[in-house]
């Protein structure tokens, strides 16, 4: 059963995920993409959700995808979020969405 982490680990933790900010209560990235990398990202992320039985909550409108993530049965983040938000972030970088610290060159 995972544990809820505190401000401090959560903290830490956001400072290893660009594009992530949050609380103790979720974590969320917002990200802008057209709808057709959004339908194949969601898409995968979705797969990857059920074979961590781990999903995140997927807000679309035209333009932005939000994803935010949280432990619904600890009430808060815990390190399976911290898991799931890195394999997010991964599958976006697969579709061209870079890191937002990322400056290309
Ligand atoms: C029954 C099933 O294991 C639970 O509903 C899982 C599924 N996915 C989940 N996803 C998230 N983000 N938090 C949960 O607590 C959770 N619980």
């Amino acid at each position: 059963m995972p544990t809820k982490l505190d401000a401090h680990r959560v903290a830490d933790a956001l400072s290893t995920l660009p594009g992530w900010s949050g609380d103790t209560s979720t974590i969320v990235r917002r990200v802008t993409m057209d709808e057709e990398t959004a339908n194949e990202a969601v898409e995968k992320i979705s797969i990857v959700a059920n074979e961590m039985n781990h999903h995140p909550v997927v807000d679309r409108a035209p333009g932005v995808t939000i994803f935010t993530v949280w432990t619904h049965s600890q009430g808060g983040v815990t390190d399976l979020d911290i898991a799931l938000a890195s394999r997010i972030s991964d599958i976006l970088r697969q579709h061209g969405i870079a890191d937002p610290s990322d400056t290309g060159t």
